[in-house]
């Protein structure tokens, strides 16, 4: 597939170079109006552009990876250009509707909500899209099961997924922060801390997504009675642990819905 990206920024540069690495058979094109910093690119044989328009009618997919305040400025260059396309949009909060009213009814509107671990085929990539561009959005739901996995969700369900599964990396990154944090103070250099940290939480994911079941079940596994492990998760969830991150997912959640 010739996929076309425009808006080399973190998610777009995340994405080319997922794709480069985790999906075979793609010719991939990123655009930005400064490519300097993004040139080693083609060392992946990715394409590097300034012209968002370059050989945009030759792309199977158009992505849409720039910010909302973007949009309107960059279709307005691409769409005298394009027909019968697929446009795949990252852009947070920017409906399916808008969308499709902005590019026309010549051309078809899906919604992706990838994260910037599409870079290391580990995604979670939320997709989107009205019944009648069901069969012409099977090709972005392929590309991006290459890049982890790519559920099909309802679109009232998007803004959600974009703090659920996007701003979510942060989130899980902050924990891992805090955890190495605890372990200098409990002895452990800044390396060794992080390294066993991120172990742990992939050894956690991954036990998770093999077993299916209630995190809680594993849970009880790890806490021997009057052991230590209670006796932190007790004191954590005394200080808000659980609370602090659900009240920090519906403050991301309120802040798309403004
Ligand atoms: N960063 C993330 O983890 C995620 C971001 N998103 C969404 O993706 C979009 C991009 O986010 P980021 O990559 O973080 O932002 P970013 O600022 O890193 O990337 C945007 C890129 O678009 C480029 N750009 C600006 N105007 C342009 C134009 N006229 N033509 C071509 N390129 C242009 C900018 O130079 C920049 O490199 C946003 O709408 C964001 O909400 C969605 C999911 C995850
Ligand atoms: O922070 C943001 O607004 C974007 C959307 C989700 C991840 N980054």
């Amino acid at each position: 597939m010739k996929v076309h990206i425009i808006g080399g920024g973190n998610l777009g540069v995340a994405i080319a170079k997922g794709l480069s690495k985790f999906s075979e058979g793609n010719q991939i094109t990123v655009t930005r109006r400064n490519t300097a910093s993004i040139l080693y690119l083609e060392e992946l044989g990715v394409t590097v552009s300034t012209d968002n328009k370059h050989q945009i009618q030759d792309a199977d997919i158009i992505i849409l990876t720039i910010k909302p305040y973007q949009v309107d400025t960059v279709l307005a260059e691409i769409l005298p250009v394009i027909s019968n396309k697929v446009i795949a949009s990252a852009v947070s909060g920017l409906s399916i509707e808008n969308l499709q009213n902005k590019i026309g009814d010549g051309n078809s509107a899906v919604r992706i909500m990838p994260n910037i671990a599409s870079q290391f085929g580990a995604s979670a990539t939320c997709i989107a899209f009205h019944e009648k561009n069901k069969e012409k959005a099977q090709n972005t739901v392929a590309l991006f099961q290459d890049l982890g996995t790519a559920p099909i969700i309802d679109e009232k369900l998007m803004d959600a997924a974009t703090v659920l599964a996007a701003s979510g990396t942060a989130f899980a990154l902050r924990y891992i922060r805090a955890s190495m944090q605890a372990g200098i103070e409990i002895g452990f250099d800044w390396q060794t801390a992080l390294a066993i940290s991120a172990q742990t939480v992939k050894g956690a994911a991954e036990m998770i997504m093999e077993e299916q079941v209630h995190p809680e079940q594993l849970i009880d596994r790890v806490t021997t009675p009057q052991g230590c492990t209670i006796a932190g998760l007790n004191e954590m969830e005394m200080h808000g642990f659980s609370s602090s991150l659900i009240r920090g997912i519906k403050t991301s959640l309120k802040q798309i819905k403004g």
